[in-house]
């Protein structure tokens, strides 16, 4: 099997990036498996910068193809936040609890119409000398007044889909990577994939 490596220590992307690209017969490594591996500071202004540093990194620490997610919640009634701080947004610790917590007392009092949202992501495909290609893509929904369901991962509990009547932590793994933000940006390398997984390392 091929195979290829997603440069996230996030158990909940690796989760993810496992199904969907076990159905293009891909075997997916995160740097969970790598413990050793280096920390890369995301230190850009947006999604695609900070994948880009991440895919580029890991590219030349593993000398081979590697792809990065840089992903995050953007609110309206917020002016956008927390976007790419969206990790880090209650503290350095990345505590999804508290992140979830700070957005909801930001948006004490904002009626439903008001709480509109999008997650977004954007994935880097780096390999060594090539240039690196990068990819995006969005899921909107409204921010729901409480937590909700068990599924998924990050902000997931919050993000209301009113097309499906629930909470992303309440849709199945297989129902969310029909329509996230990660899935939306996988399907744009879908034309590349083959060059991606065979192209010259
Ligand atoms: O599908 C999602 N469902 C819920 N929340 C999500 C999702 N996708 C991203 N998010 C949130 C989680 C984290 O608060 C931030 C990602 O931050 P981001 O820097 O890209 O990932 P990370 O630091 O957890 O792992 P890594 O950089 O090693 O890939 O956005
Ligand atoms: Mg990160």
């Amino acid at each position: 099997m091929k195979q290829v490596i997603i440069a996230t220590k996030n158990a909940g992307k690796a989760r993810e990036f496992q199904a969907l690209l076990g159905k293009r017969g891909v075997e997916v490594k995160s740097l969970l498996d790598f413990p050793n591996c280096p920390d890369v500071e995301e230190t850009g202004n947006t999604f695609a910068e900070n994948a880009i540093l991440k895919a580029e990194a890991m590219a030349r620490y593993f000398n081979t193809t590697v792809i990065a997610d840089d992903s995050g919640l953007s609110i309206d009634a917020l002016g956008g936040r927390p976007g790419v701080y969206s990790a880090r947004y209650a503290g350095e610790e990345k505590n999804d609890q508290k992140n979830i917590a700070k957005v909801l007392s930001e948006l004490e009092g904002v009626p439903f119409a008001k709480r509109t949202a999008r997650f977004h992501c954007a994935l880097a495909v780096a390999a060594p000398g090539r240039r690196t290609a990068v990819v995006e893509g969005t899921c909107e929904g409204y921010i729901a007044e409480k937590p909700q369901g068990e599924n998924g991962f990050g902000y997931d509990p919050i993000f209301y889909i009113p097309q499906k009547g629930k909470t992303m932590a309440q849709l199945s793994a297989e129902e969310k990577n029909q329509i996230s933000h990660r899935a939306k940006a996988l399907e744009k390398l879908d034309k590349q994939w083959d060059e991606i997984i065979n192209g010259k390392e």
